[in-house]
Order: structure tokens, then sequence, then C-alpha cells
């Protein structure tokens, strides 16, 4: 195989709570991941002399911080992998927004390479590597829905719904760190069980803190609120809504007051289904 195509898809936070401060500094969470049908594309072409280049570049992201970039250099480092690789980037999800595009392209790079280079770390150890690169990349790299807890790495895998989702991009630009670093964000939130979360409980925690730091994101919640459960994603700014079919997924988006997209909940990444099909093309 000299090159390999796969998606990197989007995630939403079903809830988000942060449950305490750690010594690190760092936060622990309790969340509920689901991805989205929308996804980046990445085909990466294999070179035989250890360079990664990546094109076309995303504005205001210099290539050697893109995440796409530091997975391939993390791995090359820890395997000891000589080979490189050429990179294509087809950019569709929203960057900031809480959707974990960034850590889904580093999971996917991850994912392909390892395929692409035979260094053979698989999905276990894949993970352990790209937590180093973002909290939320572990599970982009088990690529199953799941129940999360320390910073997003400790992952039990969930049977969810899969409902359409309205999801709104309010133009905002929330940094994590400054979410996580607000004065008022509340940190000890009582951990919920997973009964309690199928029952209809959780929240965003970080919904107060965002809606004050950002007008957008508050009129988007306030107006998706007045049609069902509205919640935001990770830190935002991105707001969704279940809807009972696409037919009204499409009806609420034609009337919102922000941009947005409607798009399918995926209890698997469409990362995994793909590199499946490419692996094991017989299989039922
Ligand atoms: C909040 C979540 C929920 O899924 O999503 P996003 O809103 O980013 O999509 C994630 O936990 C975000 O993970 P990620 O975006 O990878 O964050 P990182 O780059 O690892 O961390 C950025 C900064 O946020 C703070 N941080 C992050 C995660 C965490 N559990 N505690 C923290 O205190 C730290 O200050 C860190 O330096
Ligand atoms: N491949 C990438 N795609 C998106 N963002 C990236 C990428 N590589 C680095 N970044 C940086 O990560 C930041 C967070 O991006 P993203 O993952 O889309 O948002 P969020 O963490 O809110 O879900 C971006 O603003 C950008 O500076």
């Amino acid at each position: 195989m000299t090159s390999l195509s796969l998606p990197a898809p989007a995630k939403l936070n079903l809830f988000l709570h942060v449950t305490g401060r750690r010594a690190d500094g760092y936060h622990d969470l309790q969340t509920v991941f689901q991805f989205l049908d929308l996804s980046d594309d990445i085909t990466f072409s294999l070179r035989a002399d250890g360079d990664i280049t990546l094109s076309p570049e995303i504005d205001g992201v210099p290539a050697a911080q893109n995440l796409i970039v530091r997975a391939a250099r993390l791995l090359q480092r820890h395997t000891g992998c000589e080979l490189g690789a050429d990179i294509r980037l087809v950019k569709r999800l929203p960057m900031g927004g809480g959707l974990g595009g960034g850590s889904s392209d580093a999971a996917t790079a991850l994912l392909a390479l390892d395929t692409l280079w035979q260094t053979g770390l698989g999905s276990d150890r894949l993970a352990d590597l790209g937590l180093s690169l973002g909290a939320d990349v572990p599970v982009f790299v088990r690529g199953f829905a799941a129940w999360a807890e320390g910073v997003g790495e400790r992952l039990q895998a969930i049977d969810l719904p899969e409902p359409w989702y309205v999801v709104l991009t309010p133009e905002a630009h929330v940094s994590t760190a400054a979410a996580f670093g607000h004065p008022e964000l509340t940190r000890n939130t009582t951990p919920i069980t997973m009964r309690a979360f199928f029952a209809g409980g959780g929240r965003n925690d970080f919904e107060p803190v965002v809606r004050r730091l950002s007008p957008a994101v508050d009129a988007a919640l306030e107006w998706l609120a007045q049609r069902g459960s509205a919640r935001m994603t990770g830190t935002g700014a991105c707001v969704f809504m279940a809807c009972p079919d696409r037919h009204e997924a499409e009806r609420i988006l034609a009337q919102a007051p922000a941009a947005g997209f409607i798009s399918r909940g995926l209890n698997r990444s469409p990362a995994h289904v793909a590199l499946d099909r490419i692996l094991r093309p017989h299989r039922i």
C-alpha cells in the first residue's frame, strides 16, 4: 500500500462535567462522546525519505504546529520509522468550535500512518501516544462512542441512539485554556452514573461561563432551547440539539439565526469503518 485516504469525523460532548482539578492543573471530567457523520478527509501518500509535507496549510496554523504533522512526527520518533508522507487535507470541520476537528485529524493521522508505515502499534498504544497531543485524541483513535472520565482518556463503550442533530456554529472563538481557567467555572460537580445520564441527567458545566464570554453563543443556545433540549459541545462555541428525524433537523436549521449544519450521530467512527473496509474488504 502506498497511499491511504481516511475521514476524520467531528464529535459532540452529549454532556460535560468538570468533577475536579488535578495537581498538574488539568481538570477531571465526565463526558459522553458521540461522533458525527461530518468529517475532514485526509490522504496520506508514502515517502521514502522521512519528510512530512501537508497541503494545503490551514490559515493561521503553520504546518509544524498542525496536529496532523505533530502526530506524524510523534509516531516517527516513537517507533524510529524512517518513512515519511505527503498529506493532503480537505478541511470541513469548523475550527475551535468544540467539535474536536484538530484532535480527530491527529487520530486519523496516527491510524493511517501506523498502517501505511507498518509500525503496528494498534489502537491501545496509539491512544496512549495520542493523549500527549490532546485530551480528545484517544476517543478518536479508539473509534467507539464512549463514556469518558479522567481527562477523557478512560473510555468505556456506550450504546446510544443515533439521532439527527442540528448544530449551530455561532461566530465566536472560545479558547479551551481560557474556559478551563475561568474563575467562575464550576469545578466540583458530583460525578453521575451512566444510569442517571440515560435518565436525562447531565449538563455542560462550561455553558454559564462561555455564555457570559460570548453573546453569540448565548443567543444561539437561547434560540435553540426554545425548540427542544439544546446544549453546547466541549468548551464551545457550537451548540446542538437532537431531532426526531432528518426533516425536522433541516426545518429547524432553515429558520436558525446562526450558521450551522445537520448531521447524524454515529456510535462508530467513520475513520474506523473506512479503515476496516480497506484492510478487510471481503468481510461482511
Ligand atoms: C473540553 C474538551 C471536551 O471534549 O473539548 P474541546 O472543547 O476542546 O473540543 C476537551 O477535554 C479538551 O481537550 P483538548 O482540546 O484536547 O485540550 P488540550 O489541548 O489537551 O488542553 C488545552 C488546555 O485546556 C486545559 N485543560 C484541558 C483539558 C482538561 N481536562 N483540563 C484542562 O485544564 C489545560 O489548561 C490545557 O492546557
Ligand atoms: N488539523 C487541525 N485542524 C484544526 N485545528 C488545528 C489543527 N491543527 C492544529 N489546530 C489548532 O487547534 C485549535 C483547536 O481546533 P479544533 O480541534 O478544531 O477545536 P476544538 O478543540 O474546539 O474542538 C485550532 O484553533 C488550531 O489552532
